[in-house]
């Protein structure tokens, strides 16, 4: 059920035919710009694959007006066995958060249990402070006297604290998109990769995959065989430069007109500081390859890790300047309110929550829904 937006062309206006004697037409009015306000979570595709001698550096809608068209609904069966999936996952987080309304009374018990409840699951001290002062502030105002209101109130204000985190990964806007895939080791880089290039490939988009976990051969191999089972290229050296791994990747897809290039890395973490050059220095090579490129640089966070993510979250941006986060292993997570302190504390767009192995398990964040099945 994953769900894309299209980017594709817009269609010229007709101009209406006249007489010959009529006025001359006016002028069409200049396409409207593209959209750049973020709209429903998912991955964006794009276009169809132009021939190569077509492959540009500039963005595609520098070139040519076009506009995002959302992919259609997914089957209602789909939807609900991925909201099920979700709230079964997020289960743990959830059972602390609401057990403590039933049959309560709004008094400081509450709001202390809330606290508790909250900062275990690692929502942080920021974002907890924060949505208690409003939750106290709203059952004032709104004179609330039931706990299932409070409850309600709180659903609120997390749907309004997590919402800037949900944007679509656009896609068909460069050619090719240049994806650079950092993350800590076993956060779950590769898989999420291979998700990805599934789902794209499903939405007609090739993809190539650079090889860069160059520290470990057995990387290498999974990823060159999970290709060669999956029709998708991967490029991979013996010799072990990262760098030169992602610059070949991104040369071979501007000359084959390929439409996303995902390049994998080792996991490292952000105190290994000369590991973090190295991403630096990955990520200086791609844009000799492609002006502009990466386009998106994600960071993988293992949702079990609870506070830590934050520090992560923090250090790759300042090393990387991240563009998207991908939240894997909430299923089975007492943490999952990490969102929150990631909203208060760096919001970065998260693309995309992982609840399993599966591929239908990597899906867009959603922040009703996200919300929806941790508060009901
Ligand atoms: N339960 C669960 N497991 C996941 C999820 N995403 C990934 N995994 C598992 O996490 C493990 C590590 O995933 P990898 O993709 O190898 O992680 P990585 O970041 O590439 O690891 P390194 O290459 O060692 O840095 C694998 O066993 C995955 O199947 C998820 O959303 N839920």
């Amino acid at each position: 059920m994953f769900s894309f937006f299209k980017r594709k062309p817009k269609e010229p206006a007709p101009v209406p035919e006249q007489p010959a004697s009529a006025p001359a037409a006016p002028a069409p009015a200049p396409a409207a710009p593209l959209t750049t306000s973020p709209a429903p979570a998912s991955v964006t595709p794009a276009v169809a694959t132009p021939p190569a001698q077509d492959v540009q550096e500039v963005p595609a809608s520098a070139a040519q007006p076009a506009e995002i068209v959302a992919a259609p609904a997914p089957a209602p069966e789909q939807k609900r066995s991925w909201l099920s999936r979700l709230k079964a996952g997020l289960a743990k987080t959830s059972s602390n958060l609401t057990t403590l309304f039933i049959g309560a009374r709004i008094d400081d018990d509450l709001y202390d249990e809330l606290e508790a409840a909250l900062l275990t699951s690692d929502a942080g001290v920021e974002a907890t402070l924060f949505l208690l002062d409003a939750l106290k502030k709203k059952v004032k105002e709104e004179k609330l006297t039931e706990a299932v209101q409070v409850k309600a109130a709180l659903k609120t204000l997390l749907i309004d604290l997590l919402t800037p985190l949900q944007k679509p990964l656009v896609l068909g806007q460069y050619q090719p998109l240049v994806m650079m895939i950092a993350g800590v080791n076993g956060a779950g880089k590769t898989t999420t990769i291979g998700k990805l290039a599934k789902h794209m490939q499903t939405h007609q988009q090739s993809v190539v995959l650079a090889a860069g976990d160059t520290f470990r051969a057995a990387a290498r191999e999974q990823l060159t065989i999970w290709g060669e089972r999956n029709d998708v290229t991967v490029i991979a050296q013996e010799s072990g430069d990262p760098a030169a791994v992602a610059f070949d990747a991104v040369a071979s897809a501007k000359a084959r007109g390929t439409d996303v290039v995902m390049v994998d890395t080792a996991g490292r973490l952000p105190t290994q500081l000369h590991l973090m050059e190295e991403l630096k220095k990955i990520k200086r090579v791609i844009a000799k390859g492609m002006d502009g490129a990466p386009q998106e640089v994600l960071l993988i966070i293992d949702g079990n890790t609870g506070q830590n993510a934050l520090a992560q979250v923090k250090a790759f941006d300042d090393a990387l300047q991240l563009t998207g986060l991908v939240i894997t292993k909430l299923d089975g997570t007492a943490k999952g309110g990490v969102l929150a302190a990631i909203a208060k504390t760096r919001p970065i767009p998260v693309y995309f929550i992982g609840i399993g192995e599966q591929i239908e398990d990597l899906q867009p964040f959603n922040a009703q829904e996200f919300v929806d099945a941790l508060l009901n």
